[in-house]
């Protein structure tokens, strides 16, 4: 059953256009990140989720009733921001209890709940302390608290640890999806950190100027980037600018064949994707510079035409600066038009030459496989 259904939602605030036409189902219990540059619209979706901001088309429900026109607190969803605004003057009891005293709940089960959530957030024993008593880290997490002990069914968290420091940050990640997956709330959580998404998400959601470009499995995302903006986006990758002329396409001075019309595409590879093989004679490009991170070589090359490409190659290889080498990506992909293009195997039938050039290619990375 699907817990959360938002459908062709968009915001405009005067003439800029913040978010448009951005639809995404999220399931029960499933953690989704809204991932992307800065302004690309993630806190204005999780601001209309929560009912914080009017869509000006669109709508959004919950367990399938239309909450679009619902008030904040009538939506069973509750928020945790970046700035957690805790109330000074009160005690840390007092500011997760609040939530609970406007509900006019009895005393004891307004003690119990807050107990509970505390401990959830592993701030027992903390209740009577001031929030100006606690780290940054900790108060963090009595705004968590606040969210939890109303019990939402959709937490939205909105950079909640961006002012932490990296490593507060991961601990504090660690601790919500276990949360997550104690309490099974259904979240999104909204971030600028490819880290941070991929590593917390079931799923992750890819934003660029207010639309989403793509939402999948964090290694869906990662191994099969759907737009050249993903692509570009998410972890390290060769992007290079080429055109594809006879079923080969050439771009920073490599060729690949393709089975793909004349015209201009963009060719990715991903470092780990480019092996590397030594040259004595013909040679694709020269070592620029070496970095040696213990577990795998980060290897800088540069081709004849100037363009630039990342390798990442295992320890036991001996590149240094100068050496030629042949480049043999392992796996490619092409983007025209900004989306990526369906690259079957070249058939006997349809493209002779295509596909015996693609077999001949074939081979010498089996070669230099072989070699590693
Ligand atoms: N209340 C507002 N009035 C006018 N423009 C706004 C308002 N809120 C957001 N915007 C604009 O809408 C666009 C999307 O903003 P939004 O805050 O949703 O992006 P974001 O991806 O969350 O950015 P960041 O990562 O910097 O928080 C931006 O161009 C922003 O300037």
């Amino acid at each position: 059953m699907t817990k959360l259904e938002v459908k062709n939602l968009s915001r405009t605030f005067g003439s800029t256009r913040a978010v448009e036409d951005v639809s995404l189902n999220v399931d029960e219990g499933e953690l989704v990140c809204l991932l992307g540059p800065s302004g690309s619209g993630k806190s204005t979706v999780l601001r209309m989720i929560g009912g914080f901001e009017r869509p000006s088309t669109g709508s959004i429900l919950i367990d399938g009733a239309d909450v679009t026109n619902v008030p904040p607190e009538r939506r069973a969803t509750g928020m945790v921001f970046q700035s957690h605004a805790l109330w000074t003057h009160m005690n840390v009891f007092a500011n997760v209890a609040f939530g609970l005293k406007l509900r006019r709940l009895g005393r004891e089960e307004i003690r119990t709940r807050t107990e509970r959530a505390l401990n959830m957030v592993g701030l027992t024993g903390y209740g009577n302390r001031r929030p100006s008593q606690l780290s940054g880290g900790q108060q963090q997490r009595v705004a968590l608290a606040r969210s939890l002990v109303l019990e939402p069914k959709i937490l939205l968290l909105d950079e909640p640890f961006a002012s932490l420091d990296q490593h507060l940050r991961e601990r504090l990640r660690e601790e919500v999806r276990e949360i997550q997956h104690r309490a099974g709330i259904t979240m999104i959580f909204v971030t600028h950190g490819q880290d941070e998404a991929l590593a917390l998400a079931d799923r992750v959601a890819i934003m660029r100027d207010g639309r989403i470009e793509q939402v999948d499995r964090p290694d869906v995302v990662y191994r099969q980037p759907q737009t050249e903006f993903v692509a570009g986006f998410i972890g390290q990758m060769n992007l290079l600018a080429g055109d594809v002329h006879a079923g080969s396409l050439r771009a920073g001075g490599i060729a690949l064949p393709v089975s793909l019309s004349d015209g201009p595409a963009t060719l990715a590879i991903r470092p780990e994707d480019l092996c590397l093989q030594r040259a004595n004679g013909e040679w694709d490009a020269t070592v620029l510079r070496v970095t040696d991170f213990g577990t795998h070589l980060a290897v800088e090359l540069r081709t004849e035409t100037g363009a630039q490409f990342k390798a990442m190659t295992s320890p036991s290889e001996e590149w240094v600066p100068g050496m030629r080498t042949k480049m043999l990506p392992r796996k490619f992909t092409v983007y025209r038009d900004g989306r990526v293009c369906d690259l079957p195997m070249p058939t006997l039938d349809s493209d002779k030459s295509a596909r015996a050039s693609y077999l001949t290619y074939s081979k010498t990375l089996q070669l230099s496989d072989n070699q590693h």
